[in-house]
């Protein structure tokens, strides 16, 4: 969902994420770790209030300036829906009035599990399409659209997660809480 002016093409990086406690089908409250494959892994209360690294943020933010991406990177809230249909125009006001600068389907999910395996996380989106806000918009999402700007921006993607891989190390270990 990205904000007026906000270029459909830009790269996201996320500060946090949102997953309210309301069931719902578009802010469903369920979590991947009470999933039955995950139990094998152990159930723990993991904290969620760091669950993407501040260094491992500022690094891919330096990364991307290095890149000459500056201008259409931006951190903020990424909120989940459970998908596979794209979010309603009323759900969509909803997700930005609680917050939500942008909207997936799969990155808080990865993201609970990869911290219930003790993983050090950072998150990259890449901006596929403008939300619906307004009923008087003809602009309707496509999942073609969705693939075609994928497509067209995944080669600076790479770039900058090669080289966020290759750095990672250098910012203490990359397996610790
Ligand atoms: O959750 P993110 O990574 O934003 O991706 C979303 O984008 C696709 C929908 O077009 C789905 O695969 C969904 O997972
Ligand atoms: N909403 C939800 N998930 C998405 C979208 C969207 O507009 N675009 C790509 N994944």
């Amino acid at each position: 969902m990205p904000q007026e002016g906000c270029a459909q093409t830009s790269k996201w990086e996320i500060s946090w994420s949102l997953r309210t406690t309301l069931t719902s089908q578009v802010l469903p409250d369920s979590t991947p770790c009470v999933d039955p494959m995950m139990r094998g892994l152990g159930f723990v209360s993991r904290c969620m209030s760091d669950a993407y690294s501040k260094d491992l943020r500022k690094l891919a933010l330096d990364i991307s300036t290095e890149l000459g991406y500056s201008d259409f990177v931006r951190e903020g809230v990424y909120c989940m829906v459970s998908g596979p249909n794209f979010e309603t125009i009323a759900e969509a006001r909803m997700l930005q009035i609680l917050g939500s600068d942008s909207v997936g389907m799969s990155t808080v999910p990865e993201v609970t599990v990869a911290k219930h395996c003790g993983l050090r996380v950072v998150g990259l989106s890449l901006i596929t399409n403008k939300v619906s806000l307004d009923y008087n918009h003809e602009e309707k999402v496509n999942h073609e659209e969705v693939l075609h700007i994928s497509k067209m921006r995944a080669e600076m993607l790479l770039k900058v997660l090669n080289t966020l891989i290759v750095r990672s190390h250098q910012v203490d270990g990359i397996n610790c809480n």
